[in-house]
């Protein structure tokens, strides 16, 4: 496969730590891979030229990487939809008097593959979120057949999420290639580690029973993963993928 979509069972779940995590250690596999956000909202504005930002997520996937920003990044090939209102794509590009015209994305996805083995594809939100008032990124998925990558965490509520999102999935027939569990509330003061605990537990029950050929990873809690100072941080966590992962 040479396309992955990296989804979420909300938005701010970790997308973003969880595809450039992947793709740094892709890299140290020797695969050569990009990645691409589908749509990236709450873009800012270049003062100088009036035009909209590289996609922040982009820019943190790179850090994540440890490599500069990439021509395709500078040109935008890696996220040409981009906005200014922090909501759902289907929202935010209305109030830019813009409806998303998903061959773009898909034109752009295919000119990576020229170049790259490997492209992720992060999402923005969760699988439902609406891209334009009649399509939903998991309908953009299915159209596509890509495999899905999903990332979940401990918080209160992530099984219920987690199995909803693994049953859309599903209902669409769509491969279920991974489930990536983000420690990302264990550094905070209201984390319940039983209940963190408990939901690793029951995820990698509910995985081996219901989608055995699914990867099981975990993303630990990254302090600062994004900063400049934090190179060795992010070498200490680097993700270990299984050989069969692609
Ligand atoms: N493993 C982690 N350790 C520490 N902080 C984390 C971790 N994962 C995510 N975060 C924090 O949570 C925030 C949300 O994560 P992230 O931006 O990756 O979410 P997302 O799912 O990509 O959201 P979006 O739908 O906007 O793309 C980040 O700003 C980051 O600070
Ligand atoms: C702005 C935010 N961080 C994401 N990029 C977009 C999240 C859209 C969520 C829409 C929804 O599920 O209601
Ligand atoms: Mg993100």
């Amino acid at each position: 496969m040479s396309v992955l979509f990296v989804s979420g069972i909300d938005t701010d779940i970790g997308k973003t730590y969880a595809t450039g995590l992947l793709a740094k250690a892709l890299m140290q596999q020797g695969v050569n891979v990009i990645t691409q956000k589908l749509i990236q909202t709450g873009v800012s504005i270049n003062p100088n030229t009036g035009t909209m930002n590289i996609a922040d997520d982009i820019v943190t996937h790179r850090k994540l990487m440890e490599i500069p920003l990439q021509p395709c990044d500078l040109n935008f090939t890696t996220c040409p939809y981009r906005y200014e209102k922090p909501a759902s794509p289907h929202l935010s590009a209305a109030l830019a008097n813009d409806v998303v015209q998903t061959d773009v994305i898909t034109r752009a996805t295919k000119a990576l593959q020229v170049d790259y083995d490997v492209v992720l594809l992060e999402g923005a939100g969760g699988l439902l979120v609406p891209i334009t008032e009649q399509l939903l990124t998991l309908d953009y998925i299915a159209s596509q057949n890509y495999p899905i990558v999903l990332v979940t965490s401990g918080r209160l509520g992530s099984i219920n999420h987690t199995l909803l999102s693994l049953e859309a999935i599903k209902a669409r027939g769509l491969p279920v290639h991974s489930v990536i569990y983000n420690h990302i509330h264990n550094d905070t003061d209201n984390t319940d580690t039983e209940i963190a605990d408990s939901t690793i537990e029951f995820l990698q029950q509910y995985l081996k029973q219901h989608y055995p050929t699914t990867h099981w990873l975990q993303i630990p809690y990254l302090n600062n993963a994004t900063s400049t100072h934090t190179d060795t941080m992010i070498n200490d966590h680097c993700l270990t993928l299984p050989k069969d992962f692609i």
